[in-house]
């Protein structure tokens, strides 16, 4: 019982997580409505169901990545307080690459999904 109530708590964190991604961040509300739209989109592009799941996935994996570069970013203006730092801006420009590496990834992906059905 105290276990549930647990992962009760847990799960109430999580979307309060949620409510302030989409009310204050915008870069990750775009990328919940890409994850949407892939689900739309997809299937009218005529991609069979796996391949939905790959490209949903990829954007999902995209909006983690945006996730966690958001909780970087806040935790870095914590520790800091304003205060310019190289280390921070390398911490910060890091975290950002990653989110770039996944945009990436996930146009990739989009792209050879949608040349393989178009010249299927
Ligand atoms: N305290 C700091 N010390 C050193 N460089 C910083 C510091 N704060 C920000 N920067 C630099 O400025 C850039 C922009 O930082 P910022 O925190 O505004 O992130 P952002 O990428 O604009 O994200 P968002 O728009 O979500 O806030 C960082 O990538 C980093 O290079």
């Amino acid at each position: 019982m105290r276990e549930i109530l647990r992962l009760m708590q847990a799960l109430q964190y999580a979307l309060e997580g949620l409510v302030y991604l989409v009310k204050e961040q915008k870069n990750t509300r775009l990328l919940m409505v890409i994850m949407a739209l892939t689900l739309i989109i997809c299937p009218l592009l005529g991609f069979s169901g796996f391949q939905t799941a790959v490209v949903f996935l990829a954007v999902t994996i995209t909006a983690v990545a945006e996730i966690i570069n958001t909780a970087i970013e806040i935790t870095l203006d914590l520790i800091c307080n304003g205060k310019f730092h190289p280390r921070v801006k390398i911490a910060k420009d890091t975290a950002s690459c990653a989110v770039l590496f996944c945009v990436f990834a996930s146009v990739v992906v989009f792209l050879i999904i949608l040349a393989q059905n178009i010249f299927a």
